[in-house]
C-alpha cells in the first residue's frame, strides 16, 4: 500500500490509464476491459486492473488538477512500478478548428502553474509528451478517421478565472485546448524516466460556449480510449 493508494504490490499494472474522473475510471473498466478487479477505493479514487487483449491494464482516476495528478503519479510510478501512463482527459477547445467531441494529443504543455518554478529554481521547464506514444496514438486516430490535433496544450491551476488576459495570450499563440493535469504528468515521467502522454477529449469549446453533456462525453470518450488502449501496448 502507498499513501494515497490501498492496492497490493503487484495488483497495478505496468501500463496504467489515468482519468480525471474516477467515475470514468470505473466506466472504462467496466467496458474496456475483461476479468477486472478494483484495487484502490482510498478517498474514492477508484483505480482497477484487468486484460486488454489479454495484456494487464489498469486504469486509476487521479481527480482534478496538478497537486492530485502529482500525488498519484508519484505513487504510481514510485510505489508500483508503472512505466507508461497515458492521461484521458477532457479540455475546453481555444482554436476554432477544434470542435467539441475532436481529439487532441498534447505534445507539449504550457503551464500558468508554479510546479515547475519550484522544482526548476524559477527556470521555465518544457514538459513534452513520449515521442513514441504521440506518433503512435497520431497513426491509429487517423486510421480510425478521429478528429485529432496534435500541439501545444494550456495546463491551468484554475478552472474558474480571475482574468481571461492570461487564457487569450495562450489562445493568440496558438495553443490548441486547456486542461489542469499534464504538466504534473509529464514533468514527473520526466524525473523518473518512465513514458507518458495526454489524451484529451474537447469536452467544450471556449470560443463559442458550445459543451457536450455528461452523458454525451461518456460517449465520445469511446475513440480516445481505444486509441490510449492500443498506444498503451506497443513498445514503438
Ligand atoms: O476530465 P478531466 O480528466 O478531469 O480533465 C479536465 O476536467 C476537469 C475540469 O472540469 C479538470 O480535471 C480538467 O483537466
Ligand atoms: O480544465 C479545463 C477543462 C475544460 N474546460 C476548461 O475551461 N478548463
Amino acid at each position: 500500500m502507498s499513501i494515497h493508494l490501498g492496492a497490493k504490490l503487484g495488483d497495478i499494472a505496468e501500463r496504467v490509464l489515468l482519468p480525471g474522473d474516477p467515475l470514468r475510471a470505473k466506466f472504462v473498466a467496466e467496458n474496456f476491459l475483461e476479468d477486472v478487479h478494483c484495487y484502490n477505493e482510498v478517498r474514492g479514487m477508484y483505480g482497477y486492473t484487468g486484460l486488454y487483449k489479454g495484456v494487464p491494464v489498469s486504469v486509476q482516476g487521479t481527480g482534478m488538477g496538478n497537486p492530485t495528478m502529482s500525488i498519484y503519479a508519484t505513487e504510481l510510478i514510485q510505489d508500483y512500478g508503472v512505466k507508461k501512463l497515458i492521461r484521458i482527459g477532457t479540455c475546453g477547445a481555444m482554436q476554432k478548428e477544434l470542435q467539441v467531441r475532436d481529439i487532441v494529443l498534447a505534445q507539449a504543455v504550457s503551464s500558468d502553474s508554479n510546479l515547475m518554478e519550484k522544482i526548476f529554481y524559477g527556470c521555465n521547464y518544457a514538459p513534452t509528451a513520449d515521442y513514441g506514444m504521440l506518433s503512435k496514438a497520431h497513426q491509429l486516430a487517423q486510421e480510425k478517421s478521429v478528429n485529432v490535433h496534435v500541439g501545444n496544450i494550456y495546463n491551468s491551476d484554475e478552472f474558474y478565472r480571475e482574468t481571461l488576459d492570461r487564457l487569450h495570450k495562450f489562445m493568440d499563440f496558438g495553443v490548441l485546448a486547456v486542461e489542469m493535469e499534464s504538466a504534473a504528468l509529464y514533468t514527473l515521467a520526466a524525473k523518473y524516466g518512465v513514458r507518458a502522454l495526454s489524451i484529451l477529449t474537447v469536452g467544450s469549446h471556449l470560443l463559442t460556449n458550445e459543451r457536450s453533456s455528461h452523458q454525451d462525453s461518456e460517449k465520445s470518450f469511446h475513440d480516445m480510449v481505444e486509441v490510449a488502449l492500443h498506444t498503451i501496448l506497443t513498445d514503438e
